[in-house]
């Protein structure tokens, strides 16, 4: 693929759409289509503004794909995420994810040619190897399969001793489900202790309470981790990681179980990371581990005080930023997702603003340019970052900051200044990972109002709306069996489902900017997120670059 330096930017004019309309582009995070029951926060919740827009079926309105190898996943049964959603909607390509490069290189064993692992085995003599990263078979930031896949060839490949920092889930996976997968870490590590690696978990906590925050939200979350993995030091200490997670549950769940380290009979943590140490981040999804990275890799850091920065040989499973080129080394080299819309938008002189609240403010702007930090043009992109609440689970706040966005997005509308006006709506999301459903109801009516202040100012402004999603979440709580009925656990509660879904997603256009004889075409029954990179190029009055998805739109004339 050409890079940016040799690409001709300029879009061919579409025959028939006119350029200069204001566009606003709407993704509400988590937010798919399922039948109406009692679990579907979405259709319970009052959502008048979207319940219109479906009105408009089939020619303004319809489903998309966004889960499986729509987005880049490896099969059908791995359900969508911000990440991989945000990178089709924005490329308008579908590039093999983070999830699938992983596979493929260990399948193949290219991994350990690579310059990264070469460079981290070089510890492997003397020093410990430590292995950071999302324990569960989510398949969304890791995946437990690519873990014991790393260790065994770790092992084979000279390392002696291995320590593993474990971050419990519940939020990809269900609650609960991380006692199952230490144990089943814990087996494979025993199985490495027989072919004589000292082989151990070091330390753990939660995803959401320890190391896993993202874009800066709060730090003390990476500082937890620090002090457990790098120093040794937890409020809680246990000899046994399953006996750790099994005792931490019962004041908390998978996603918020407070930091802890192993310890041994002496009450010495078994694994802090010293001068010498090599240490992989395993998760190949890049928002959640950045963070941790800069502090693994930035001599001058002052976001908390790291007390002692080990000299250590650091590598990432993926390069997480390329733009930063963070970290430095990496065993497997991420998609190059390059020439996005939003870069070949601003070079025909579209004039965009992308806003959300910190906790998806990334979304809307890296995963949107193809994991790329900041903007193309700053002279011609705006991109505003609503904080987030600090230190709350969501079903706290169920609203979030959906009336701001909605507010800041509102005004960028009627100031004039944009040509595109893209946010992210966090709530269906946002509150569906915390598996309460009468806050995820709420949190659905606060999207539905966001969106209708949005669709106001387009309305007033004589623009156009897109409004779509980038994955399921909030339209079903509930863990169901094949015929779609929800599941029990062994005490007879139902099973909560804190997770994604694989359900399609809406996309609605319209707006009196719209030319008449705009409809979707029936013609691309499959049509998925990455073909509305396109759909809104058309709609800016352009044609996508000819390798782009198919739009999804045509004009007919009445
Ligand atoms: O990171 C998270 O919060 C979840 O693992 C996935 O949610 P997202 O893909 O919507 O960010
Ligand atoms: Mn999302
Ligand atoms: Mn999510």
């Amino acid at each position: 693929m050409a890079s940016s330096g040799q690409v001709s930017w300029k879009l061919e004019d579409h025959p028939k759409l006119p350029k200069g309309k204001t566009i606003a582009v709407v993704v509400l995070d988590g937010w798919g289509e399922y039948k109406p029951d009692q679990y579907n926060c979405i259709h319970v919740a009052q959502t008048p503004t979207m319940d219109s827009l479906k009105q408009g079926a089939p020619e303004k309105w319809r489903l998309i794909r966004a889960h499986g190898t729509a987005v880049g996943l490896p099969t059908e049964d791995d359900m969508g995420n911000s990440e991989v959603g945000h990178n089709a909607l924005g490329a308008g390509r579908i590039f093999a994810q983070g999830a699938k490069l992983v596979d493929l290189a260990l399948a193949s064993g290219k991994i350990y040619d690579g310059e990264g692992f070469k460079y981290i085995s070089e510890s492997f003599g003397n020093a410990t190897l430590h292995l950071i990263g999302l324990l569960s078979d989510g398949g969304v930031h890791s995946r437990l399969d690519q873990l014991q896949l790393l260790l065994k060839g770790a092992g084979e490949r000279g390392a002696k001793r291995i320590r593993v920092h474990i971050l419990t889930d519940g939020r990809d996976v269900l609650d609960g489900s991380s006692v199952g997968f230490v144990e089943t870490l814990e087996n494979d590590l025993a199985q490495l202790r027989g072919k004589g690696v000292d082989a151990r978990i070091a330390s753990g906590g939660g995803r959401m309470y320890v190391t896993m925050d993202r874009y800066e939200n709060d730090w003390n979350v990476v500082k937890r981790g620090w002090d457990a993995q790098v120093l040794g030091e937890a409020p809680h200490k246990f000899t046994s990681a399953v006996e750790a997670v099994k005792k931490l549950r019962e004041n908390a769940n998978d996603q918020y179980l407070p930091p802890f380290v192993i310890v041994d009979e002496n009450n010495k943590a078994v694994g802090p990371i010293v001068d010498g140490d090599a240490v992989v981040t395993v998760n190949f999804r890049a928002d959640r581990m950045v963070m941790l990275a800069k502090a693994l890799e930035y001599q001058d850091f002052d976001k908390f005080d790291r007390v002692r920065f080990p000299k250590i040989r650091y590598a990432g499973m993926l390069q997480y930023d390329g733009e930063l080129k963070l970290p430095s080394r990496y065993l497997v080299s991420p998609p190059e997702i390059d020439r996005t819309s939003g870069e070949y938008l601003v070079h025909n002189g579209v004039r965009t603003f992308a806003c959300s609240e910190t906790v998806k403010f990334g979304h809307v702007t890296f995963f949107w340019n193809g994991n790329r930090s900041g903007c193309f043009k700053p002279e011609m992109e705006e991109y505003v970052e609503i904080p987030s609440d600090v230190g709350i689970t969501f079903n706290v706040q169920p609203k979030m900051k959906a009336l701001e966005i909605g507010e800041k997005a509102r005004d960028a509308i009627l100031s004039g200044k944009f040509d595109q006006v893209r946010v992210n709506i966090p709530n269906g999301d946002m509150v569906g990972h915390t598996g309460d459903i009468e806050a995820t109801v709420v949190a659905c009516k606060a999207a539905d109002d966001s969106v209708k202040l949005i669709l106001d100012a387009i309305e007033k402004v004589g623009g156009i709306y897109v409004v779509t999603a980038d994955h399921g979440n909030a339209e079903d709580m509930v863990k169901r069996n094949k015929s779609g009925e929800p599941l029990k656990d062994k005490d007879g509660n139902l099973q909560i489902l804190t997770s994604h879904t694989c359900q399609p997603v809406p996309i609605a256009i319209g707006g009196p900017g719209l030319t008449p004889g705009v409809r979707f075409r029936n013609d691309v029954p499959n049509g998925g997120l990455a073909n509305v990179a396109a759909t809104v190029m058309n709609l800016h009055g352009y044609v996508a670059p000819s390798d782009y998805e198919p739009t999804l739109i045509e004009v007919v004339s009445n």
